[in-house]
C-alpha cells in the first residue's frame, strides 16, 4: 500500500496534452501515475492492478468515464474516482457524484484543485489490510475489471463512531440512516438532510463530518434563517478591510473558516433568493470573493445542508432555486419523526436523562414506569427536542431520586397565563412577586421569560402559525423563527409557516 504522501493514480483522458499536464503535475507531487487514452486502455490497467485514485474525463472516444465508475462499484473496488466535466455542466457533475465519484473537477482544470482533490481522495482511502488487497501484476491484461473480496470501506474513525453513537435509537429507520452516513461520508458529494424540527438533523450532519476524511478539519455550522439579510454575504464570504465604513480589518467568512472541513448550512430553505444565487456560483466555481476583495479564493469545503421545510415544494413556488436544490441534493438523508419510531422512546429517554445530568453534574434519577407511560402517551410533535425539554423540566421539578408523571407538570403550552402582563405569573427565581414590583435578579433571564410567554401566547392564539403570530407581534417570519429557536420553543407542527 502507498505511503500517505504517495498515491497511485490512473489518469484517463483522450487529449495527449492534458494527459501529460495531469501526469506531470501529479508526478511532481510524488505520486505514481499511469495514463490511458480511452475506456479500453483504462480497463486493461484496472485488471492488472489496484490504484488509490482514478481520474477520468467524462467524454472518451469509446464511451463515458462514468462507465468505469459503475464497473468499479459493481466489482466493489476501492479506487476513489475524480471525474472531469465540461464547464457549467451541472447535470454531469451531479450524475458523477450520484454514480459514486469522490469528487469532480470542471474544465479548464485548476491544477491546484487537481492536487487538492487527489490528496483528499487519497486520505479518504481507509486502511485496508495488505492481505486483502487485490490485483497483483502477475496476470496479463483482461478486458473486464477484476472483482475483489475487499470490503468497500473499513469502520469509521473513533470520532465518527462516537458521533454515530450520539444518534440514539434502534428503529430500522435509524439503523438505515447510520449506515448511509458511513457510506456517504467518504465522498465529497454534498449532502441534504431533511426531517422535521427536533429530529436530529444537526447530529446527522456532525456524524457525516466525523466519519469523513475531513474530520480533522473544522465543522462550521450556520443557521441560514438567523442571519440578518444585510449581513449574510459578509458572513458567508468574509470581508476585506475597508470594504465599508467600520470594516477595520479583514474578516473570514464561513467558507474560509470551514477550509479543509465541512460547512453545515442549517435551515437552508430560509436562505434568501439573492443569496441562493451567490451560493450557487460558489459551488459551481469553487471560489469565493470576500466583500471588498479583488481576488477570488479557492474553496475547500464539503457542503452539508439541512431543512425542516419541503424544499421541492419551495422550488415549485419559486422560493428556492431549482439549480441550487439540484446541486445540494446529491445525497439525501431523511431523519425520521419520533412518532414513526415510538419503540425508541425508552432508550432515548434514558440517554437524554443521562446527558442532561452529565451536563449539570447531578445524579441520574430513575424514571418510573408511570412517567414513561405518560411520555409514551404524548404526541411529541416537537420530536426529540420536545422530549428533551420535557425531561429538563421534570428534572427541575422533581425532588426525589425518581421522576414520576407529576414531575412533568402541565405542559408549557397549557400553562400560558391568561394575562402575560402580570409579573406574578413568572418564575419567582427570576422575577419578583407581587405586590412589590421590585427588580429581577437576572435581567436577561427575566426578559427571555417574558419574551417566551409573549411568543407562546401569540402562537397559541394563531393556532401555531408562525407567519400569523409574527405579524401579530410586528415581526417578520425570519425574526420569529430566530426567536423560537433561541428560546427553545417546541412547535407542534413544521408546516405552519404559510399564510
Ligand atoms: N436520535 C437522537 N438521539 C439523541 N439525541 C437526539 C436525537 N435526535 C435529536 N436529538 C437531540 O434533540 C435535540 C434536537 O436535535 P437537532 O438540533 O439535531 O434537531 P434538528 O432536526 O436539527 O432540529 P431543527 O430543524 O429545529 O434545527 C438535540 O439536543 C439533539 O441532541
Amino acid at each position: 500500500m502507498s505511503t500517505p504522501a504517495t498515491a497511485s493514480v490512473l489518469v484517463v483522458d483522450d487529449e495527449p496534452d492534458l494527459r501529460t499536464l495531469y501526469e506531470l503535475t501529479l508526478l511532481r507531487e510524488g505520486h505514481q501515475v499511469v495514463s490511458a487514452q480511452d475506456l479500453a486502455q483504462a480497463r486493461e490497467w484496472l485488471t492488472q492492478r489496484r490504484f488509490d485514485v482514478l481520474i477520468t474525463d467524462m467524454r472518451l472516444p469509446d464511451g463515458l468515464g462514468l462507465e468505469l465508475l459503475r464497473e468499479l462499484s459493481t466489482s466493489q473496488r476501492t479506487e476513489k474516482c475524480i471525474v472531469i466535466t465540461a464547464y457549467g455542466s451541472a447535470e454531469n457533475a451531479v450524475e458523477a457524484l450520484k454514480t459514486g465519484a469522490f469528487d469532480y473537477l470542471t474544465k479548464p482544470v485548476d491544477l491546484k484543485q487537481l492536487r487538492a482533490a487527489v490528496s483528499a481522495a487519497q486520505q479518504s482511502q481507509r486502511h485496508v489490510p495488505e492481505a486483502l488487497q487485490p490485483g497483483s501484476a502477475a496476470d496479463g491484461p483482461r478486458p473486464t475489471i477484476t472483482p475483489t473480496a475487499e470490503p468497500r470501506s473499513a469502520p469509521p474513525p473513533p470520532a465518527g463512531v462516537r458521533a454515530l453513537a450520539c444518534i440514539v435509537g434502534d428503529a430500522p429507520s435509524i439503523a438505515q440512516i447510520k449506515g448511509r452516513i458511513e457510506k456517504v461520508a467518504t465522498s465529497m458529494a454534498p449532502v441534504l438532510i431533511l426531517g422535521e424540527s427536533g429530529t436530529g438533523k444537526e447530529l446527522v450532519a456532525r456524524a457525516v463530518h466525523e466519519c469523513s476524511h475531513r474530520a480533522a478539519g473544522p465543522l462550521v455550522a450556520v443557521n441560514c434563517g438567523a442571519i440578518p439579510e444585510s449581513l449574510i454575504e459578509a458572513e458567508f464570504f468574509g470581508v476585506r478591510k475597508g470594504a465599508y465604513t467600520g470594516a477595520t480589518q479583514d474578516r473570514e467568512g464561513y467558507f474560509q473558516a470551514a477550509k479543509g472541513g465541512t460547512l453545515f448550512l442549517d435551515e437552508i430553505g430560509d436562505l434568501p433568493l439573492a443569496m441562493q444565487a451567490k451560493l450557487l456560483r460558489v459551488i459551481q466555481e469553487r471560489r469565493v470573493r470576500p466583500l471588498g476583495g479583488v481576488q477570488d479564493e479557492a474553496v475547500d469545503v464539503r457542503l452539508v445542508s439541512a431543512t425542516h421545510r419541503d424544499l421541492a415544494a419551495l422550488v415549485k413556488t419559486g422560493e428556492f432555486r431549482q439549480d441550487l436544490f439540484y446541486r445540494l441534493n446529491v445525497i439525501e438523508l431523511r431523519t425520521p419523526a419520533l412518532r414513526d419510531r415510538r419503540e425508541d422512546l425508552p432508550e432515548l429517554t434514558h440517554a437524554l436523562l443521562q446527558r442532561i445530568c452529565d451536563e449539570t453534574g447531578q445524579p441520574v434519577p430513575r424514571l418510573s414506569a408511570a412517567a414513561l407511560q405518560w411520555l409514551q402517551s404524548r404526541e411529541l410533535p416537537g420530536n426529540v427536542r420536545e422530549l428533551e425539554n420535557l425531561l429538563q423540566r421534570a428534572l427541575a421539578l422533581s425532588s426525589g431520586h425518581t421522576i414520576g408523571p407529576d414531575d412533568f407538570g402541565d405542559t408549557e403550552l397549557d400553562t400560558i397565563p391568561a394575562s402575560i402582563e402580570s409579573p406574578s405569573q413568572v418564575d419567582p427565581c427570576v422575577a419578583p412577586t407581587q405586590p412589590s414590583p421590585g427588580i429581577p435578579t437576572d435581567l436577561q433571564t427575566y426578559l427571555d421569560q417574558q419574551e417566551r410567554l409573549v411568543l407562546l401566547q401569540a402562537l397559541k392564539e394563531t393556532d401555531y402559525n408562525r407567519t400569523a403570530a409574527a405579524a401579530r407581534l410586528g415581526l417578520n417570519l425570519r425574526q420569529m423563527r430566530y426567536r423560537i429557536q433561541r428560546l427553545g420553543i417546541a412547535m407542534p407542527s413544521d408546516d405552519n409557516d404559510a399564510g
